[in-house]
């Protein structure tokens, strides 16, 4: 009582805001935000959450320093896919987080490396090019969520594990998005004990089998990370392209002082690394080059004036598109912050945590409290943006505003010491993927209802389209 908390909806006993949150979490916290302020306290069950929704709290919050991530992630799934906090974006801040932090950015992200797997980025694409000029010659209609995410996983996997799906012994291309997909839906499969935390949470799970289907999926996940981690233990391994972040950690393991007090990496770590590459870099990168897409299709204006602008400027006969013709574009880079700023593909960054007692615009929030930042809402926040839903690259013609992470009304990307290191890789990958798309094909949407639906606005993503020239 002595504590001056975040307002918020009433909370019942026991089940405490649940009956408030209906639907999409961000849209209905954007919503709950509208009535209760930029700065809201809810009890989901037993847990309370601290959402933001401005950008000066979440400026506030992204610059505290005691805060890590969530020690107790939002849903027994991501507990799981991270092999119980193991992964870089789970790690408990500290020597764990640092290490694994480092490794990946001196092996994946440093600007060397990334120019260094270039030519990587372009095979795939012309693999992708390729095969839609194939399937539209047969036919019109292509699932184009599946062969873009086909495609950014072959780039992730040979840049991150070594692995090139087209030769691959144990996984092959076409089931890649198949992998993709559990990935996404074990972290979203509700459980009781997420909101109740303790046996009787546990109890209920278990009964109503929950818990059962969790474990099924999870099954196939750890064969596709074991099967990536039997392939670097292999006797004699030969390299694809050379050593990669999985062999350096093997390596570390190898070399690491068994009596020493320090941290210890495990073979946990291995496999988290993995499942957590290939999560943060497939899942986000490819649904917010199928959202580009999407809108371009929707949008006829802007996909004009993004075509016009790339075929005036690359001219009408390259047979092969590379990253140094993006470069050569400004408004096509502004469809893609635009996309970004409409659709972030993690609405919530990474739930924090706090450390101790923090005070956030004024509000006392106690240690121990999850606080989700709402990117999505403060995004489409009218404050900041004008006509915020609609798509509209226009808008940043005359502005500076980037996703970088200092302009704190447009952060895809997060801020602060926990920023994706992964920025720069992911901006390669979607321009040069959304350049060859729209350079060699023109698209539409296919005759029947799945148009209609679109047009109406819904918030799903387009997944057949239809190539009307290429
Ligand atoms: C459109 C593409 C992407 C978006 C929008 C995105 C967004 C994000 C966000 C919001 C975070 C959390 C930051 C925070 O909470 O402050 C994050 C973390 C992370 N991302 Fe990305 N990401 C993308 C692509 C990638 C790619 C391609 C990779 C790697 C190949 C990657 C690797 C990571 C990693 C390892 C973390 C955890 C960092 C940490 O906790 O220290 N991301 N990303």
């Amino acid at each position: 009582s002595k504590w001056n908390l975040p307002p918020g909806p009433k909370a019942l006993p026991i089940i405490g805001n649940l009956r408030n949150l209906q639907g999409a979490l961000h849209l209905c916290l954007q919503n709950l935000s509208q009535k209760y302020g930029p700065v809201m306290l809810l009890r989901f069950g037993f847990v309370p959450r601290v959402i933001v929704t401005s950008k000066e709290a979440a400026e506030e919050v992204l610059k505290i320093h005691d805060l890590q991530c969530c020690s107790r992630p939002e849903t027994a799934g991501i507990r799981m896919i991270s092999y119980n906090c193991k992964d870089i974006g789970f790690a408990p801040y500290g020597e764990e987080w640092r290490l694994m932090r480092k490794i990946s950015v001196v092996e994946l992200f440093t600007a060397k490396k990334i120019q260094t797997f270039r030519h990587i980025r372009e095979e795939e694409n012309d693999v992708m090019v390729k095969k839609l000029s194939e399937s539209a010659s047969r036919r019109p209609t292509v699932n184009l969520k599946q062969a873009i995410f086909t495609s950014v996983a072959s780039i992730v996997c040979r840049v991150g594990f070594g692995v090139n799906l087209h030769k691959c012994e144990f996984m092959d291309e076409d089931s890649i998005s198949d992998v993709m997909h559990k990935m996404e839906l074990i972290q979203t499969v509700p459980l009781f004990s997420d909101s109740f935390p303790g046996r009787v949470g546990r109890f209920v799970d278990w009964i109503s089998g929950q818990k059962k289907r969790l474990g099924n999926l999870f099954s196939d996940v750890n064969t596709f990370n074991q099967n990536i981690l039997d392939d670097h233990l292999k006797p004699g391994r030969k390299f694809v392209e050379s050593s990669d972040i999985i062999d350096v950690m093997i390596d570390m393991i190898g070399k690491q002082d068994e009596d020493g007090d320090s941290f210890k990496l495990t073979t946990d770590h291995l496999r988290a690394m993995i499942g957590g590459i290939f999560t943060a870099g497939v899942s986000t990168s490819g649904i917010t080059m199928v959202w580009a897409m999407t809108e371009l299709i929707r949008n006829q204006r802007v996909m004009k004036k993004v075509q016009d602008e790339i075929r005036t400027t690359l001219g009408d006969k390259k047979e092969r598109i590379t990253e140094e013709d993006a470069t050569k574009l400004h408004y096509f880079k502004l469809m893609v912050k635009e996309t970004l700023r409409l659709h972030p593909p993690a609405p919530f960054l990474l739930p924090r945590e706090t450390l101790s007692h923090v005070k956030i615009q004024g509000y006392d929030v106690p240690a121990k409290t999850q606080i989700f930042i709402n990117a999505y809402a403060i995004a489409r926040n009218p404050k900041y943006w004008e006509k915020p839903d609609e798509f509209n690259p226009d808008r940043f013609l005359d502005s500076s505003i980037d996703y970088k992470g200092l302009n704190f009304e447009l952060i895809p990307f997060g801020s602060g010491r926990r920023i994706c290191p992964g920025m720069a890789t992911a901006i390669s990958i979607m321009e040069l993927g959304l350049l060859n798309l729209l350079y060699f094909f023109d698209w539409g949407l296919p005759e029947k209802d799945e148009g209609e639906e679109i047009l109406t606005g819904n918030d799903d993503a387009l997944d057949l389209v239809k190539i009307i020239r290429h």
